[in-house]
């Protein structure tokens, strides 16, 4: 077998929107070697995107929703390609997940009242910095402004050196509008190194620091020239109102997640009070992107696949971590990203939890089975990384988070997130209803410990604060034990007498006849706690779209037909039926064979049109359908048919029966081509192409 090299030009960390082929430094040439069970004799051509997306319009794997009334940004429609690949890809997602590790899943609302979403943070955090042209108003999101400039100041000082010139040279690109070349201006050492240390930080600015580095390095609007406004926060939730009064205010979901923890009690309930467990969802959210872009990268609605798994705090360990400690992954950890590198480290996930690169058991067990998720999709290993956020990406209640990002020619994107975020979501939830969010463990040995505790004077805190008693009870219920002894001390200086805010926040005078606070010794027979959560969660979108990437390819031939050579569980079809014409000889096979494949449930597709053999095979190469079942003169006679491999192109002729029992082992990935190949013997070597 003659293996192929494919080289291809390939983005690495933060060129994510630069043009097929524009310079940039950051480019690397990458050549690699796809492992994906692919072993034929063929070559490739390096990798358009232009003829990919020529190929996912006209199969309608997706379009712009809305196209004929103009469309909207970063709203999309999937056709039947798209729709079965997605389809697949869950179907998968829940195999891997859902059902392979007994995880509880629900279906919740999308609309969501605002009180939920203002208790989880999304109201007040869930935002963007956004900067505008202040002449034309043009919008820009504007930590992928400084992003978008800066690369092509680099690119244009790499220029500058390779063409070994200094000062001002002009060798950019043309401004179309004012027909002016742009000088293409060598950076100094120093400004280079600014320039490439912000692009490995571009995650982590605030508003104030994006801010200054806009009015440090000059940046303007790239079309206009013009300057932009200071960044100002943009909430990406798109509001509502439910019902028709208008009172009741609501948000569409920006993630599943939320309506997941507010069914934690019944799903705990659920799983008969056992812990740890996990519950999961896959649903629609909704965020509205400034500058969505890059086709299903960023978009305003989009799939989502939610796992929530709770944990005790104090054990992290997983029951399965065993089964996955040996698995390598490509992980950039904080320190890397600090010396600004962007080469991920192989290892495997035993030894990066021993070494405490990555927090705990759970979260490493779940790094290795998305892993091992993205691998059986068909996503290239060396193409795949996990990078840990830095401790200012993180929100401030996480304790670690890793992103699983997939290179594309849009560069590394981060198309699942897997953060541990502690205890935060059920306490907040927990402490504005005041409902229990939590696990009671019964302890085989009682607990004793020492505790400051107060306990209310209810004859007396009542009917002298009457209709404040409510407020100041919530307020001193909440209070911790550095807290109570703080108050303690409040009345001892203030002679039994001192303020404290209510709830309302107004302040009221208490008494120390109103309650008690004391050292106590407390027996515990029950263990009570909020479980951490740890939470891997995958943008379908965003997965389907590096995988359509990663599985392209055009054959180096006359024709350069392009294929995707998707694995066959995730394809969109399994098999094409095709007759050799249209001839009606052929109607009677065509029709029992597309029943029997119905009924052993492999989604076939029959094309019986005109076009010559060879059309219709690259069509469903470009459908990515790795099975082809043709029948000719020969079937009707003997009742056998051809079955023809889409990347080898090679087929084998048997009795249908056989061609079937072959056909169904291959769809369930349950033998491989190769194996095939060995058992029966290759009937046609050459593509039929006429
Ligand atoms: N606008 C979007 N379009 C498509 N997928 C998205 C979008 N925003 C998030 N996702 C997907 O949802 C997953 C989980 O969402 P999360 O909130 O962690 O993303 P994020 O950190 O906000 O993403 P980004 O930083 O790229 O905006 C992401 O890993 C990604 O796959």
């Amino acid at each position: 077998m003659v293996n192929f090299i494919r080289s291809i030009v390939l983005q690495t960390s933060h060129c994510k929107f630069h043009i097929q082929n524009k310079f940039c430094p950051n480019y690397s040439l990458f050549v690699f070697q796809p492992t994906f069970k692919r072993n034929f004799c063929t070559n490739m051509v390096a990798f358009n995107r232009t003829t990919l997306e020529e190929v996912i319009k006209k199969r309608f794997f997706f379009a712009p929703s809305f196209q004929i009334y103009g469309g909207v940004a970063g709203l999309y429609d999937y056709g039947p390609p798209g729709c079965a690949l997605q389809a697949n890809i869950l179907d998968l997602w829940r195999r891997h997940f859902v059902l392979e590790e007994d995880m509880l899943e629900m279906d919740g609302s999308i609309m969501t009242p605002a009180t939920v979403l203002k208790t989880s943070g999304h109201v007040d955090k869930f935002t963007d910095w956004m900067v505008n042209d202040t002449k034309n108003g043009d919008i820009f999101r504007a930590d992928h402004l400084v992003e978008t400039v800066l690369e092509t100041r680099l690119n244009e000082d790499q220029q500058a050196r390779s063409a070994e010139l200094e000062g001002t040279i002009v060798v950019a690109s043309k401004d179309k509008k004012k027909k002016n070349k742009i000088k293409a201006v060598k950076l100094d050492e120093n400004t280079k190194a600014e320039y490439e240390n912000i692009l490995a930080k571009i995650d982590n600015f605030t508003g104030t620091e994006l801010g200054e580095i806009i009015d440090k390095y000059t940046i303007k609007n790239p079309e206009t020239g013009n300057d932009l406004s200071k960044p100002v926060e943009f909430n990406l939730m798109f509001e509502s109102n439910i019902g028709p009064t208008g009172q009741l205010k609501g948000y569409l979901r920006p993630e599943t997640a939320q309506g997941q923890f507010l069914n934690f009690k019944r799903f705990l309930e659920f799983n008969n009070d056992k812990m740890p467990f996990a519950s999961a969802s896959i649903g629609r959210s909704f965020r509205n992107e400034i500058s969505p872009r890059s086709g299903l990268l960023r978009v305003r609605e989009f799939t989502m696949a939610e796992i929530e798994h709770y944990v005790d705090p104090n054990n992290k360990d997983h029951p399965r971590f065993d089964e996955v400690k040996d698995i390598k992954l490509h992980l950039l950890p904080q320190n890397i990203q600090v010396e600004g590198k962007t080469n991920p480290i192989e290892i495997s996930i035993g030894e990066a939890v021993e070494k405490k690169i990555v927090d705990n058991q759970t979260l490493g067990y779940f790094l290795a089975r998305i892993h091992l998720f993205l691998i059986k999709l068909g996503i290239k290993n060396e193409r795949l990384r996990f990078r840990q956020h830095m401790p200012n990406e993180m929100a401030h209640y996480a304790c670690d988070c890793w992103d699983a990002e997939i290179q594309s020619s849009y560069g590394w994107i981060e198309c699942v997130g897997c953060a541990d975020r502690s205890a935060y979501d059920l306490t907040v939830h927990s402490n504005r209803t005041k409902e229990k969010l939590v696990v009671r463990e019964n302890l085989s040995e009682p607990l004793v410990y020492e505790k400051t505790v107060l306990e209310i004077n209810k004859k007396v805190f009542g009917p002298k604060l009457r209709q404040n008693a409510k407020t100041v009870e919530d307020y001193l219920l909440r209070l911790d034990e550095e807290q109570l002894e703080a108050l303690k001390k409040a009345l001892e200086v203030g002679n039994g007498k001192t303020t404290v805010p209510g709830t309302d926040g107004k302040e009221y005078e208490v008494f120390s006849e109103f309650f008690n606070i004391e050292r106590q010794t407390i027996t515990e027979y029950v263990r009570e706690y909020i479980p951490n959560v740890i939470e891997p969660s995958f943008g379908i979108g965003r997965i389907l779209y590096s995988l359509i990437e990663h599985v392209f390819w055009v054959r180096e031939d006359d024709e350069q037909r392009a294929v995707l050579s998707f694995p066959p569980l995730v394809s969109p079809f399994k098999c094409l039926l095709v007759p050799l014409s249209n001839n009606p000889a052929f109607s009677d096979l065509v029709r029992d064979l597309s029943a029997r494949l119905r009924k052993l449930s492999i989604a076939i597709k029959v094309d019986d049109s005109s076009n010559s053999i060879g059309r219709r095979y690259s069509r469903n190469d470009e459908l990515g359908t790795p099975f082809a079942i043709t029948i000719d003169f020969q079937s009707v006679n003997d009742n056998t048919v051809t079955l023809r491999e889409r990347d080898t192109t090679k087929q084998i002729r048997e009795k249908v029966d056989t061609i079937l029992q072959v056909l169904k082992n291959l769809t369930e990935e349950e033998i491989t081509w190769d194996e095939v190949m060995t058992k029966y013997p290759i009937f046609i070597q050459q593509e039929i192409d006429s």
